[in-house]
């Protein structure tokens, strides 16, 4: 038995002329979380897609629990759960009806299926709302049934597709914790795609950076953080010009800029930061604030793009995208 829960070789999918994932190759071990992490439109999704079977790939190959998901869609459907980011629940039924459902659709048996739907719905804390209808549900508790679900047929591998897109942070938190014990009490191996770094950060073994279709970056959370360096000066200025040209004169290589944000990274930054601030006053350079910080993975997607990805609460893309999937 193969120690891989999922093998990607030079997976990719092109529609049109458009390259959404681009040759990627990756392996997660069984018992991983593994995170795919990138802005929106990176190609997450178009990739567990491919290996959900939901999607064909344009050329390349992947196994799922050992199952090729060009030759054996069945053995890989057999073998994984999944919640996408569309809600695929029945809101006219309860939510013990919608595990039924799915449960009978796998074939598990009535006994086998009632113990398992009791133990998932106590897992997500949903075990006193198993009876109320679905459309009673907030949007946390509907993501809740979904994990529960996907877990029912006791996949070797789950599919998170942006699992806390538009959650509150509270909700999200309860999530993650739901993850992280799904992960060590079940042994699932978990891959999830997700634009909030915290979320990668927070939950992820490893996590692939992928930007543009590609991975540009993939390691665990503390490697990819130790990798940018020291800590993190962010200085808002009216001047950041004048600034970034100023600072890296001084600390020449450690400086980027992005409109008027000028970020330096630095060992020992807070015994630099004097010295900062002394150098832009002499040279007449204006500072709105400035701050210090220990790398996070939205410094290491800026380091490695030159461009931010936002994390924190629902964007606005994320509000449009939850508007959608309430009109449906
Ligand atoms: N069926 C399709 N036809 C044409 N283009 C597509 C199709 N599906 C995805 N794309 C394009 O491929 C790119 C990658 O999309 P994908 O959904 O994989 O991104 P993502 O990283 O998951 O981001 P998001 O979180 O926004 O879904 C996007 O530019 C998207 O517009």
């Amino acid at each position: 038995m193969t120690a891989l829960a999922i093998d990607v070789r030079e997976l990719t999918r092109t529609f049109g002329d458009f390259v959404a994932v681009d040759a990627i190759s990756f392996a997660i071990r069984k018992g991983e979380i593994f995170g795919l992490l990138g802005p929106n439109g990176a190609g997450k999704t178009t990739t567990i897609s491919m290996l959900a079977t939901m999607l064909r790939p344009t050329s390349g190959r992947a196994t799922v629990d050992g199952h090729d998901i060009l030759t054996d869609e069945d053995g890989v459907r057999r073998s994984i759960g999944i919640v996408f980011q569309d809600q695929t629940l029945d809101e006219e039924l309860t939510a013990y009806e919608n595990m039924d459902f799915h449960g009978r659709l796998y074939r598990i048996p009535k006994d086998l299926r009632e113990r398992r739907i009791a133990e998932l719905m106590d897992l997500v804390g949903l075990g006193e709302k198993m009876d109320q209808q679905v459309k009673t549900f907030s949007g946390g508790m509907k993501r809740r049934l979904e994990i529960a679900r996907g877990l029912l047929h006791r996949p070797a591998v789950l599919f998170l597709d942006e699992p806390t897109l538009g959650l509150d942070p509270q909700t999200r938190n309860h999530l993650w914790a739901y993850i992280e014990q799904m992960n060590t009490e079940e042994g699932i191996t978990i891959i999830l795609t997700t634009h909030y770094m915290e979320e990668a950060d927070r939950l992820c073994d490893r996590v692939a950076i992928i930007d543009h279709g590609r991975i540009i970056a993939m390691d665990t959370p503390e490697n990819l953080k130790a990798a940018i360096g020291g800590d993190i000066i962010t200085i808002d200025s009216p001047d950041a010009e004048e600034a970034y040209a100023g600072i890296d004169a001084a600390w020449p290589g450690q400086v980027e800029r992005q409109g008027s944000t000028v970020t330096v990274r630095l060992h020992h930054a807070e015994e630099e930061i004097t010295g900062i601030v002394n150098l832009l006053s002499a040279q007449s350079v204006g500072i709105r604030s400035i701050s210090v910080h220990t790398p996070t993975l939205e410094d290491v997607f800026l380091h490695m793009t030159g461009r931010a990805m936002r994390d924190e609460h629902a964007s606005g893309t994320d509000q449009m995208r939850m508007r959608h999937r309430a009109r449906r």
